[in-house]
């Protein structure tokens, strides 16, 4: 008879800090497993603290916390397959990123992380200490397991090791986050690993929301070759078993399903859904609310806001001014109408004459400026923010990353709120996301299908109209100028000589580079917003507020 081993992967979405939850779900996955005669259950890096816990898993306390829970979760799955999960543990003073292997109601073995990421959104040289490199664990006369922990996988050097001292599968548990275009990348590293070792390979990715970062699964199987067995969707939760028999070859993974990869657009797009509901669900927040212009940047934040909650759980405000145009009037309508969610309307006339009159004392003789533009903005804020402390409904920000890169908002105006959802999408991305949303439907969308944002609103010059006949590009150049350019300095780190040899004009490009620099202290104070690309604001690209360096190349 032909000697087989399952593995359950349970791709799922833990809580940081929610040891418990986080416990009931790793036993749940050890039931699902059991039932299905697995012999072995495995879950994500760091699975029974969440990911990623920054400073909070420096706290001896917590770790102490979570190590009470591994044993009572070791006890709790005794009789039934093996289960392996992430967890930190203190060894003679020093933290480390480990993962266990729970068995017969004891701890079986442990692995700790050997190569520690420390770039873009990871910091896990401050955090925890390198482990020497650990051997594979067996399970009865089941295959030798190895377990690289995510950034260990990455390079050569720890799955080699692991394989020359008997490891005959590899399984990788992962606290990986999405960017666009990730997806390959991994894959190919992956590949990489098990065409130099030739073993074959169980990919397991967390899934689910955490602040600013989206863990979107998307686990897999390779066999030996680098051969695709088995594919789990991007970010949704669940399990798959996959069975491994071992041939003359070796252990060999039995094809199972294969879901397809949605493309970058739909998947930058169900980033910002899921990211603001995981938000809202594990911070404790069931409804929000945002300020509807009749803009496009509003009317987008309104339909993921929808497509995340629910439109009973979404209310827009439309606040309009002396400037507001009918044309918005009617497109913010429309909009909310399109998306069935709730509206009200709240005119600024009042409020703007009282402050006025308030500051007239102080302004007299001086000509009416940007000072007055932004107090209509902070009176949006100002109402908004009322709004949300009477009724708990989280206020959305809406500025995209053409606007964050520019510092185009006004402080504790606009730039109120708790969440933003758009935060690291292109202005340009904006509008092409609003035209997938209107074609595409798919059932983890809580709004409906169809044209959710008028197509009256994507066509028309953006406007911030704070003064008279007023257009972005009357401060700012056009958008798809702005965002070539801010591809290059932002994402690329391109110098200005580098932009102006892609064929933009010096001055532009040096005027753009000034507004990030100057800007930087608005970032500082902004609410947070998924991470869509590998260079997002906030901890992928990190400056000071005070910086007198300009680039003077090009010139
Ligand atoms: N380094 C620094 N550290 C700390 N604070 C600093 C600072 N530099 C300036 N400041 C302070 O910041 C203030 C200037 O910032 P802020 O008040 O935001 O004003 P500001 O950036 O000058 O103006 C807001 C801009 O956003 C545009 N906009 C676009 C879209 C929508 C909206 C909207 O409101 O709906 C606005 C608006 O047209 C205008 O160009 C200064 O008064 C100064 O006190
Ligand atoms: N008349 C208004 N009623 C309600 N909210 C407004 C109004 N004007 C501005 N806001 C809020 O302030 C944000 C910044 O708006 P503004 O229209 O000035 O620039 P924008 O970046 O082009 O945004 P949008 O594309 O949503 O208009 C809007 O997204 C909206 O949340
Ligand atoms: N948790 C980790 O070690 C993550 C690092 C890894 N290179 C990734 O993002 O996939």
């Amino acid at each position: 008879m032909t000697k087989s081993f399952r593995i359950t992967m349970a791709q799922l979405n833990p809580t940081v800090g929610d040891i418990v939850g986080n416990a009931a779900l790793a036993r749940a996955a050890w039931a699902e497993g059991k039932s299905a005669d697995a012999d072995l259950v495995a879950l994500p890096e760091m699975f029974l603290v969440g990911y990623q816990t920054q400073d909070l898993v420096m706290r001896p306390a917590f770790v102490a916390d979570a190590q009470d829970a591994l044993v009572k979760l070791a006890e709790d799955c005794a009789d039934g397959p093996a289960l392996t999960i992430g967890c930190p543990v203190i060894e003679e003073g020093r933290l480390y990123n480990a993962y266990y292997t729970l068995r017969g109601g004891k701890i079986a073995a442990r692995m700790r992380k050997h190569f520690l990421p420390n770039f873009n959104v990871f910091d896990e040289v401050r955090l925890f200490k390198s482990a020497d490199i650990a051997g594979p664990f067996t399970l009865g006369d089941g295959p030798r397991i190895g377990c690289p922990i995510c950034e260990d996988a990455w390079y050569p050097d720890v799955c080699e090791a692991m394989v020359e001292s008997g490891a005959e599968i590899l399984v990788v548990p992962n606290g990986s986050p999405y960017f666009r275009g990730k997806f390959p990348i991994r894959m190919n590293t992956m590949v990489g690993r098990v065409v130099e070792n030739q073993v074959p390979l169980v990919y397991l990715n967390l899934v689910g929301g955490q602040d600013d970062q989206m863990f979107d699964g998307g686990s897999f199987v390779l066999n030996r070759g680098g051969k695709l067995a088995l594919q789990m969707p991007v970010f949704e939760s669940g399990y798959a078993h996959v069975d491994f028999d071992l041939t003359d070859k070796g252990w060999v993974a039995r094809e199972g399903d294969k879901a397809t990869l949605p493309d970058d657009l739909a998947q930058d797009y169900r980033v910002m859904v899921e990211a603001l509901r995981d938000y809202m669900r594990k911070t404790g927040f069931g409804k929000v609310l945002l300020g509807l212009s009749g803009g496009i940047d509003s009317a987008i934040v309104a339909a993921i806001a929808v497509d995340a909650l629910g439109a009973e759980n979404v209310r827009c405000v439309m606040l309009p001014s002396e400037y507001t145009s009918q044309g918005s009037l009617d497109d913010a309508a429309a909009a909310a109408t399109a998306l069935g969610c709730k509206y009200d309307t709240i005119s600024i006339a009042g409020p703007r004459a009282a402050v006025t009159e308030a500051l007239a004392p102080m302004f007299e003789g001086l000509e009416a400026d940007l000072t007055e533009e932004n107090i209509q903005s902070r009176i949006r804020g100002l109402l908004l923010m009322a709004r949300s402390n009477k009724f708990g409904e989280m206020l959305l920000t809406t500025g995209n990353k053409s606007e964050v890169a520019v510092g185009y908002a006004t402080i504790y105006g606009d730039m109120a709120g708790g969440y933003n959802p758009i935060k690291d999408m292109y202005k340009t991305r904006v509008f092409a996301a609003a035209r997938w949303r209107n074609a595409n439907h798919a059932p983890w969308m809580k709004g409906s299908a169809g044209e959710v944002i008028p197509v009256a609103i994507i066509d028309k010059p953006p406007s911030a109209e704070l003064r008279p006949d007023q257009k972005d590009e009357d401060s700012l150049p056009p958008y798809d100028v702005l965002d070539g350019i801010l591809e290059m300095l932002v994402d690329q780190d391109a110098s200005v000589a580098d932009c102006v040899a892609a064929g933009y004009d010096r001055t532009t490009v040096k005027r753009v580079e000034h507004l990030i620099y100057i800007s930087e202290y608005k970032r500082f104070q902004s609410a947070p917003g998924p991470r869509l690309s590998n260079r997002a604001f906030w901890l992928d690209r990190r400056y000071p507020i005070v910086n007198r360096w300009r680039d003077n190349s090009g010139g």
